[in-house]
């Protein structure tokens, strides 16, 4: 119901010529919900007085208030379309290629969306922090989780796990928020069929496999045969954009025009009439 009233609502409707023909189908079809048209109509009569200039109204609640009694019904004030539903956005990509970058300046712009805090296994490192970098739990606490089935999703990575809590997200879409995932290409996989269509897949590239490269080489946090790895991984992984939604070059110096692709990206599916509803 809601949905027609969208739809009619951004319906061309056709100035009318007075008189108004009642043989118009179009005009027919866009009164139907009027008083039964007679070929004065009701509202072509009006004591209001005229700015004869501009033709405006003298007082516009004086009209506001004459349209409502010609109609038999008060305008509604509430609004046109309910809020969107809260999206999920999977933001995956072969490593090196930005995507922390994007997230973190993803967060710097937009306080509506959660950025989901991973569960992991791994020791914590020097300069992370509990609960912002990662929820570190013990290598059982985890297969605890996993038994509950409290993991959207998880994976064992270079020996130790790795897994997105559900009830995190729920608890942050029950609030409005739109959700962030950062998953490796696997991840992406697996959540496209965990979730199909009812989360958005965002692919992040760089502009050339030599540019990808040349980042990690300057991150200075791989090995020379961990680079050698994860060229050869980004390699297989490159094959997989085509399951993705969105593909968003990142190119090299153009963090800037990444993230606000991805911001233009959101907005589009905040303001589709058919929604992604995502229930985890
Ligand atoms: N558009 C860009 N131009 C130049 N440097 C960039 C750009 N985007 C990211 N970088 C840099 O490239 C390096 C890799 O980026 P980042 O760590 O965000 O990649 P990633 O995809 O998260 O990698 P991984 O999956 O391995 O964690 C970082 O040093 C980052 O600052």
């Amino acid at each position: 119901m809601f949905r027609r009233l969208c739809i009619s609502f951004f319906l061309p409707v056709p100035k009318l010529k007075s008189p108004v023909s009642i043989q118009n189908p179009i005009i027919k079809k866009h009164l139907r919900f009027q008083q039964p048209l007679s070929l004065t109509p009701r509202f072509f009569v009006s004591n209001i007085t005229m700015n004869h200039s501009h033709g405006a109204p003298a007082n516009k609640a004086e009209l506001l208030r004459s349209l409502e009694a010609s109609l038999g019904h008060s305008f509604d004030t509430n609004p046109i379309c309910p809020s969107p539903d809260p999206l999920i956005i999977v933001i995956s990509g072969p490593s090196g290629v930005g995507k922390d970058a994007v997230i973190k300046k993803l967060r710097e712009s937009r306080d509506s969306l959660h950025f989901v805090v991973t569960a992991t296994s791994r020791p914590m490192r020097p300069g992370e922090e509990n609960g912002k970098d990662y929820f570190f739990v013990t290598k059982e606490e985890f297969l605890t989780m996993v038994e509950r089935n409290e993991l959207l999703e998880y994976a064992l990575v270079y020996g130790d796990y790795k897994g997105i809590p559900k009830k995190q997200i729920r608890e942050y879409m029950a609030q409005g928020y739109d959700i962030v995932l950062r998953v490796d290409i696997q991840g992406a996989q697996t959540l496209r069929k965990i979730l199909g269509d009812s989360a958005v897949f965002v692919f992040l590239v760089a502009e050339s496999e030599m540019a990808m490269v040349e980042r990690l080489i300057e991150r200075k946090t791989e090995s020379r045969d961990e680079l050698l790895v994860r060229i050869a991984t980004a390699r297989e992984e490159m094959k997989h954009g085509k399951n993705f939604d969105y593909v968003v070059v990142n190119a090299e110096g153009k963090l800037e025009n990444a993230v606000k692709l991805v911001e233009s990206i959101i907005d589009a599916e905040k303001a589709k009439v058919r929604q992604r509803t995502a229930v985890i």
